[in-house]
């Protein structure tokens, strides 16, 4: 399903527009537990079995060795009865052991699909969605199917052959009086479709609605700080009040529908039950059946009533099932768009020069009118650092973002010695190029593994040359050294000291393509000098070519060319000083001097 692009691809889903056919879309992931599923199958109806011959045998009891006064058929036949309740005791022991393993693992199953999944869509797709939503599906929804999967699904088929079972019975027993047992499940049926219908509806909605309070509390624990500085503590929890009191009303809402639907569930058979009775009473009296018969057929009704009271749970964690498996089918529906293209090859590392070049360019974030960037010439030589400078929002990481693929090009090419990037295998190409972003993510894992996330087989000197171009020594002070676990729940860093992780982390990699936004930005000026020096050795040694954002005139001086972004096209490529000699927008880009931003918003300093 494509993604509405208010970041909420929830709120605009019908409901009802493939109930239990994304569920029975699932149905690969039994496939390895079919045996299983059998054996519990088996086990469950043959405890279903035991447990109706119980009443049979209460049957023979009272029309045998109770009007005989015949003692010896008594225990007998209460051996027989005891027999049979330890075989039920022993079978549903049996169901429920094999049903945990089965469904436990196939909500493993899943949940390591979307994973794999998650991973493969295009960074637009992050964009578009609510990481909140994404996470209530990943783990809420999953959960929801595992206990349809493991209990709704198999009480369901349980309770259609108990209520099949009984009524042949029943039948057997009286005739009419078991047809009219069998007419109940007419009422029964017409109930069942309208509550499905209505809880399907609610089921979407609330799990929405949890999504959207997901999204929420991570959003405040992500801002947390931002949020105290500007005071905003109290609007953020009026909004949380509002997400979560919408998502009570509708759990309230769902609770009074299944207990308004339980009470006419227990409405039927009780009113059945009451008709019988008088009937078999009559027919008792008329001679035509035994007392035993109307007790077993009375015992028999009242197995009965679990299953049709249990009716209402299992179609609502049905309908929960059906719209989690929407949910969540949603998601491995949406097609990775970036993928390697079938004649795509390999690029080792020794036959790349690392001459890259942007053959009018054009791009569009998905669901935006105006492109960002249109016709965008530009050519880095193997080896060359090339500055990127541009007013606030003028598409510079953008562009930067379409060079490893993490965006597509809509118009235009990108070549890197020639080869379009698109012919290149994905794997090559993001090893062949390393990005540090002016804003870096560190995972919660120690140093060493951040570090070497693109050569997990870098050795103990690459590590210490990396950190020593990045001036990011510090890594050695921390408390556990380099085996200290940084990032979510790890140890806090400072923006200054994640940026100079990340750009270790990028020329770790020995690329032959290195991208910085503005990877100094938060760095104080005695240690920008520091990692300026640095790089600029490493990237003359190494021959890499490099494209950098640069805002400041100190961190343009890394460069050997500077091309300046406007209006989404290079409008000037030379040397700092000859553009500064003869291009006045770049003067005012690097000056403090106020620039209107390229999309006209408002007057910001570069
Ligand atoms: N995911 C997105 N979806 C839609 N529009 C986006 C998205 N990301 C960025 N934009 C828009 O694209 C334009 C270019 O953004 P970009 O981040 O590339 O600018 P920039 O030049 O790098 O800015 P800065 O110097 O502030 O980092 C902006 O108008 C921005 O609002």
């Amino acid at each position: 399903m494509p993604a509405s692009s208010d970041g909420n691809p929830a709120a605009h889903t019908d409901a009802r527009s493939q109930p239990l056919r994304n569920l029975w879309r699932l149905r690969p992931y039994l496939r390895p537990y079919a045996m299983e599923f059998a054996w519990l199958l088996i086990a469950a109806l043959a405890a279903t079995a035991a447990s109706l011959a119980v009443p049979l045998v209460v049957q023979r009891v009272v029309d045998g060795p109770v009007a005989r006064h015949d003692e010896a058929g008594l225990v007998r036949l209460g051996a027989l009865a005891l027999l049979l309740g330890v075989a039920e005791a022993v079978l549903i022991f049996i169901r429920r052991w094999t049903q945990s393993s089965s469904s436990v693992g196939m909500e493993a199953a899943i949940r390591a699909d979307i994973y794999a999944h998650l991973q493969r869509l295009p960074a637009g797709f992050h964009d578009r969605w609510q990481s909140g939503q994404l996470l209530s599906r990943i783990t809420s929804d999953l959960s929801v199917i595992r206990r349809f999967l493991s209990f709704g699904l198999l009480f369901l088929v349980l309770n259609l052959v108990t209520y099949a079972a009984v009524v042949a019975l029943l039948i057997r027993l009286h005739q009419w009086l078991g047809l009219l047992v069998a007419a109940s499940a007419v009422p029964l049926f017409l109930i069942s479709r309208r509550f499905a219908r209505h809880y399907h509806a609610a089921s979407r909605r609330m799990q929405d609605q949890q999504g959207d309070v997901a999204t929420l509390v991570e959003e405040t624990a992500l801002g947390l700080r931002t949020m105290r500085a500007y005071g905003r503590g109290p609007e953020l929890a009026a909004r949380f009040t509002v997400g979560a009191r919408r998502l009570h009303d509708t759990g309230i809402g769902k609770a009074r529908l299944l207990a308004r639907t339980s009470a006419l569930f227990d409405l039927v058979p009780n009113l059945t039950l009451g008709a019988v009775l008088v009937a078999g009473a009559a027919a008792v009296a008329d001679g035509v059946l035994s007392i035993g018969a109307l007790v077993a057929f009375v015992s028999l009704q009242l197995m009965l009533i679990w299953p049709v009271q249990s009716l209402g749970w299992i179609i609502a964690n049905g309908q929960e099932a059906a719209t989690a498996a929407d949910r969540i089918q949603e998601v491995l529906d949406t097609p990775p768009t970036i993928v390697d293209a079938p004649h795509a090859r390999p690029l080792a590392r020794g036959e790349v020069r690392g001459r890259l070049r942007f053959e009018g360019v054009g791009f569009r974030y998905p669901g935006t009118s105006a492109p960002v960037l249109s016709d965008l010439n530009l050519t880095v030589e193997a080896g060359e650092t090339m500055a990127l400078v541009g007013v606030t929002g003028c598409g510079k990481s953008t562009l930067l973002s379409l060079v490893p693929r993490l965006h597509e090009v809509t118009r235009g090419r990108i070549t890197l010695d020639g080869h379009d990037v698109r012919d290149l295998r994905l794997e090559s190409l993001r090893r062949l190029v390393a990005v540090a972003f002016e804003e870096p993510t560190l995972f919660s894992m120690s140093v060493w593994e951040n570090l070497t996330l693109g050569r997990p087989d870098a050795g103990e000197d690459e590590v210490r040359a990396a950190l020593a171009l990045a001036q990011a020594e510090f890594a050695y002070e921390l408390p556990w050294g380099l085996a200290t676990r940084v990032g979510e729940q790890g140890l806090s860093l400072s923006g200054g000291q994640r940026q100079r992780l990340a750009l270790a982390r990028a020329v770790l990699g020995r690329p032959a393509v290195l991208v910085l936004d503005d990877p100094l930005s938060a760095l104080d000026v005695h240690t920008e000098a520091l990692v300026e020096a640095a790089l600029r050795r490493v990237l003359r040694d190494t021959a890499t070519t490099t494209l950098l954002v640069a805002h400041r005139p100190s961190t343009v001086a890394l460069a050997d060319r500077v091309a300046l972004l406007d209006d989404g096209r290079i409008v000037a490529v030379g040397t700092h000083s000859e553009l500064l000699a003869r291009v006045p927008a770049y003067r005012a880009v690097l000056s403090a001097e106020p620039e209107r931003r390229s999309d006209g918003v408002g007057l910001v300093r570069s």
